[in-house]
């Protein structure tokens, strides 16, 4: 399914966007990277831009920051053509790229205030280091300071200058679980207060968590745009369990309206069965009772079963599988 919705954003309804994105192509020499996107971001809101590696996200981007020029179609960030960062937008907008450029000899204090200087009404160097939980590595040389560490500076960097814009491209990579929750709680705060943030990120959890709206990038394209529902939305229910020691897989029962796949789950062989159409909680409901009583036939148990709606990560995979079956059609 590559039904690429297109929903009108709730938080943008009456205002104007801080970010829009129309028909955007970009290339690089003869490789079209990006091939006619278009998304809008409202004052307040997250917008996730997800995809696979190589999906043109960065590119993306790096567009909207004003480093690229677009091969076709165009971006504005507050109306304004962002390309060559213009003074207008260089005080409204910051972002937190996948390579920073601090210098690591400095100390942490002292690269925030490197960046307090070329700011016009910037945060406190406390109140930074509050923000992102550093105030204890303030004396500390930033290439002493751990990954995750390392990414909290880097957002507080960003967030100095009070941007009414951020992008934030794979914000919380190398952060343990518990920084990666603080982080959340972080830019949860900015949307409240009224920023617009256009995240990249390859934890589906993340963008689950913290966007608004999504759309999810394949090859240069939108897929599925969004708000979480609907981009769930026709993904089928899905009956999943531990494929049984003594069960090949040719031997699993044939469910109503159901397809099956065996995969792998943490390790272990798993059968996952997606049904999918109209009505697909009820029939997935309904499939549960033939198979427990192959399961009881057949004298085993089936671990670790569960029935549940599709997940982020199952559209996610759904769109990379079509993809590879288009180039296998091709
Ligand atoms: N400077 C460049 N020159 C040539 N090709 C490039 C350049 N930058 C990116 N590309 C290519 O453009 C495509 C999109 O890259 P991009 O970095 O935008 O993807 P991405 O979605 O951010 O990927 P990832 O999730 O891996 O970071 C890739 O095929 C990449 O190899």
């Amino acid at each position: 399914m590559t039904t690429a919705q297109q929903t009108t954003p709730p938080a943008a309804v009456g205002a104007d966007p801080a970010i829009s994105v129309r028909d955007l192509r970009q290339s690089y020499g003869d490789f079209e990277a990006v091939r006619g996107i278009s998304f809008d971001v409202a004052p307040g809101e997250l917008f996730a831009l997800l995809g696979t590696n190589g999906a043109g996200k960065t590119t993306t981007i790096e567009t909207l920051e004003g480093f690229r020029r677009p091969t076709g179609g165009s971006v504005r960030v507050f109306g304004t053509d962002p390309y060559g960062q213009p003074a207008e937008l260089r005080e409204r907008m910051d972002g937190v790229l996948q390579h920073s450029g601090v210098f690591g000899e400095l100390t942490v204090a002292e690269t925030v205030d490197l960046s307090r200087d070329l700011a016009a009404d910037p945060r406190d160097r406390a109140e930074v280091l509050e923000l992102v939980d550093l105030a204890d590595k303030a004396k500390v040389a930033v290439r002493q300071l751990s990954g995750g560490q390392r990414r909290r500076l880097d957002l507080g960097l960003a967030v100095l200058s009070r941007p009414e814009v951020l992008f934030l491209d794979e914000p919380t990579t190398g952060m343990d679980p518990e920084a990666r929750r603080e982080t959340w709680k972080i830019i949860k705060g900015l949307v409240a207060d009224g920023v617009a943030i256009l995240l990249t990120t390859h934890y589906l959890e993340e963008a689950e968590r913290l966007a608004d709206r999504l759309a999810i990038m394949h090859r240069g394209e939108v897929k599925v745009e969004g708000v979480l529902d609907d981009v769930l939305v026709g993904w089928g229910d899905r009956i999943g369990f531990r494929l049984p020691g003594r069960i090949r897989s040719e031997e699993l029962p044939e469910l109503p309206g159901a397809t099956v796949a065996v995969g792998v789950r943490e390790g272990d062989p798993w059968v996952v069965y997606t049904v999918n159409g109209a009505d697909t909680a009820r029939r997935a409901h309904h499939a549960m009772g033939p198979l427990l009583s192959w399961a009881d036939q057949h004298e085993t148990t089936l671990e670790r079963l569960e029935l549940r709606s599709a997940s982020l990560e199952d559209v996610f995979l759904g769109i990379v599988d079509e993809g590879a079956a288009d180039l296998a059609t091709a």
